[in-house]
């Protein structure tokens, strides 16, 4: 007998189907569809102006959805936003620490914001911090970081309500060769232990590894979709940069 568990693939952590976006007139996303699985690191990579952002913001429901759908562990962002959203965490391209609070009170504000009660969410906050590699700087004011530093903070504050899929929009954007290497490594090791399913968004085809997952996006449509080798064997591309350039007919952007 066949064992339907293994045949069942788990659930996607995020289901983008069939998403499009207009503003005004301009459409910046085409009927785009792709999927997350949990445990996956998966790149959204687009030159500036692919949509990537706009993506994101349908995702969190910043904007709502028209065309198409989304979900999250099958929880549509339209129709069951709490179960979707509760299950999700992000990271803004923007800066979103206050800087005049410590990283415990930054921490504590966003659990509040999460109705986790006082005691667990200064737990948590240890926890959290503990995976980025910054719990000893509990009490400095997050103005005492450095730019890579905040970021940790903030991949370490989305993940205080314990997501299974995290959203991360250009998060290695101004910050130096180390301080970006650091942040791939410790969201790359949260997939790999925690089994969070990762969306990381950037410009940059070298944070991109053997083995991830890749989503190319151009000025709003989807050009192709898996893993990096099997989107390299379709492109005829010796390597993703190869591949990119020939999907997008532009050049793609490495390491500053
Ligand atoms: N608020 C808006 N109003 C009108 N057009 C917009 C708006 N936001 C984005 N766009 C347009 O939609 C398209 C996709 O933009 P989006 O910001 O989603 O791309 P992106 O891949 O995130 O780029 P970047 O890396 O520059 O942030 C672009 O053509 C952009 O000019």
């Amino acid at each position: 007998m066949t064992d339907p568990s293994k045949d069942q693939a788990p659930e996607a952590a995020l289901k983008i189907d069939r998403v499009s976006h207009f503003y005004g007139k301009r459409k910046a996303l085409d009927d785009v569809s792709f999927e997350v699985r949990p445990a996956s690191f998966t790149v959204l990579l687009g030159l500036n102006g692919a949509g990537k952002s706009t993506l994101f913001s349908l995702i969190t429901r910043l904007f709502g959805v028209r065309s198409g759908a989304i979900s999250i562990f099958g929880f549509d962002v339209a129709r069951t936003p709490g179960e979707a959203l509760r299950r999700l965490g992000v990271v803004f391209q923007a800066r979103t620490l206050d800087l005049d609070l410590s990283i415990e009170q930054n921490l504590a504000y966003h659990a509040a914001l999460h109705g986790i009660g006082a005691a667990t969410a200064k737990a948590r906050a240890a926890d959290v911090l503990a995976k980025v590699d910054m719990l000893d700087r509990l009490k400095d004011k997050a103005r005492a970081l450095s730019g890579g530093q905040m970021r940790r903070v903030e991949i370490a504050r989305a993940l205080l309500h314990r997501p299974r899929m995290l959203l991360l929009d250009e998060p290695t954007v101004g910050l130096d060769v180390k301080a970006r290497a650091d942040i791939l490594a410790h969201v790359r090791n949260l997939v790999a232990t925690e089994g969070v399913g990762v969306l990381w968004a950037t410009h940059l085809i070298d944070e991109i590894l053997p083995g991830d997952n890749v989503v190319v996006l151009h000025r709003g449509k989807l050009l192709d979709a898996g893993k990096v080798e099997e989107v390299c064997a379709r492109a005829g591309a010796a390597d993703m940069t190869a591949a990119f350039n020939s999907l997008t007919g532009e050049a793609a952007t490495e390491a500053q």
